[in-house]
């Protein structure tokens, strides 16, 4: 990676699970030859690497203690073409699909209440957005337009319905019942929503509802946002 002179452009992208934020931020900026950043990967490594050592995710002294040895490291290359930059990893562990499974995803909500952990990830995620070696950033997450980046160019909050959302999200989990995957999906946002809100625009953030729109028509609708705002 190499480090610009000029700070890239970010599109913060925030909203609930399931709305579309990881897959649609990816195809923006595959599609504007910019970075992608998925920041809930980090907060699931995290909570996959807490689980490895048999820590407690409901100590938050322990999960602290950990951070100064989770050695983490995100690819931001979104159309997959440079292997060097994909993937998630834990040290020399390739995390990439662990961090999605249920029992990961069922402690993360824990592990991203510490304020300690929030603000060393934030400060994680800035450090890989200046060096990005891109132009632009699309970063997505739950605090990125009011927290990470909250004077970026470009803020949208990605919504859909709750049905559409767990439908969207059963659809991905094979072998599980959508009355699970829906049941786990709310009582995750409920638990997020206590620490950030990502369910209501903040003062200038664009709300895209992806609700009866397909997938196309939704990053066509995010690079309209992110072309009357930069003008790129
Ligand atoms: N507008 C859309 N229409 C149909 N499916 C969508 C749309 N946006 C996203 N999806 C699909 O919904 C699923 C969840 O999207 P994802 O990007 O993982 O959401 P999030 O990161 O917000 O949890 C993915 O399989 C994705 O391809
Ligand atoms: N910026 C962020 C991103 C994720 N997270 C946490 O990380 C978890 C996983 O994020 P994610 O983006 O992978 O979740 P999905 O919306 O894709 O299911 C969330 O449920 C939050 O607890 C956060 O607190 N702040």
């Amino acid at each position: 990676m190499t480090e610009l002179a000029q700070t890239p452009i970010v599109v913060a992208v925030d909203g609930p699970a399931g709305s579309g934020k990881s897959s649609v931020s990816k195809a923006t900026a595959r599609r504007l030859g910019w970075a992608y950043l998925d920041t809930g990967a980090a907060y699931r490594a995290l909570s996959w690497y807490v689980v490895q050592r048999r820590l407690d995710p409901a100590d938050s002294a322990a999960v602290i203690d950990a951070l100064p040895d989770f050695d983490y490291r995100i690819g931001t290359d979104p159309s997959g073409e440079d292997p060097a930059n994909t993937g998630v990893f834990v040290g020399d562990h390739d995390v990439t699909d662990a961090i999605r499974e249920p029992d990961v995803t069922a402690v993360v909500s824990a592990i991203a209440r510490v304020p300690e952990v929030r603000a060393f990830l934030t400060q994680l995620f800035r450090d890989i957005v200046r060096r990005s070696g891109k132009p632009g950033v699309v970063v997505e997450g739950r605090d990125i337009t009011t927290v990470v980046f909250p004077d970026a160019p470009v803020r949208i909050l990605l919504t859909a319905d709750e049905s559409v959302r767990i439908a969207r999200r059963s659809a991905e989990l094979i072998g599980h019942s959508a009355a699970h995957v829906g049941e786990a999906l709310l009582r995750r946002d409920a638990a997020d929503s206590r620490v950030v809100d990502f369910m209501n625009a903040a003062d200038g953030v664009t709300t895209v509802d992806s609700t009866d729109l397909d997938f196309d028509q939704t990053v066509d609708a995010v690079i309209q946002v992110v072309q009357k705002e930069t003008h790129v």
